[in-house]
């Protein structure tokens, strides 16, 4: 099984320069659940966006896609092409793994996906870096009512589409 999974704002924004512009820690919570223990498939500038104490994602091993052949980082598994991501994650002891982002790496593994968590954050901010947008096949199969957070007063939910 593959999943994608990612937050965006109402605009479908996921990042702005390189960041997200927002601190949801009810997210981060969810998004460690989610991926615990399975493998990860990131691009590069994903890896570098992940804050020092968090790289490598621990527990887990950690895909990252990169066009530098000479590039590689400890606790990364440097790929080439996000096909040889899948074959990477196909033969961790996982049966499943999860793309982390960011957009190319979205768009370029949406066709192998078959299940997109994402998290809805209800808020407008101006980003130069969208999620993959979802056609009519994409179901949410465990619709979540939106919550507000305690920490940062933002109202989110986590959606789970699978592909019909
Ligand atoms: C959480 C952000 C996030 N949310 C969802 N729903 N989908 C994602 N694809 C995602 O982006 C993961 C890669 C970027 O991640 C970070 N970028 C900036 C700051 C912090 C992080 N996190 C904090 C939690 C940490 C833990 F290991 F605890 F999970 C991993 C790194």
């Amino acid at each position: 099984m593959l999943g994608m999974i990612w937050a965006q704002t109402r605009g479908g924004v996921i990042g702005a320069g390189g960041t997200m512009p927002w601190h949801l820690p009810e997210d981060l919570a969810h998004f460690k659940a989610v991926t615990a223990g399975h493998p990860v498939i990131m691009g590069r500038a994903t890896w570098d966006s992940l804050p020092p104490r968090f790289r490598p994602l621990p527990g887990r091993r950690n895909i990252v896609v990169t066009r530098d052949l000479g590039w590689w980082a400890d606790g990364a598994t440097a790929v080439h092409s996000t096909s040889e991501a899948l074959v990477q994650a196909r033969s961790s002891a996982s049966p499943e793994a999860w793309v982390t982002g960011g957009a190319q790496i979205y768009s370029a593994l949406l066709p192998h996906a078959d299940l997109c968590a994402v998290t809805d954050i209800d808020v407008d901010v101006a980003g130069d870096t969208l999620a993959p947008l979802l056609d009519a096949q994409w179901v949410d199969v465990a619709p979540a009512e939106w919550q507000v957070s305690a920490r940062s007063g933002l109202r989110y939910r986590f959606r789970t589409l699978r592909r019909q």
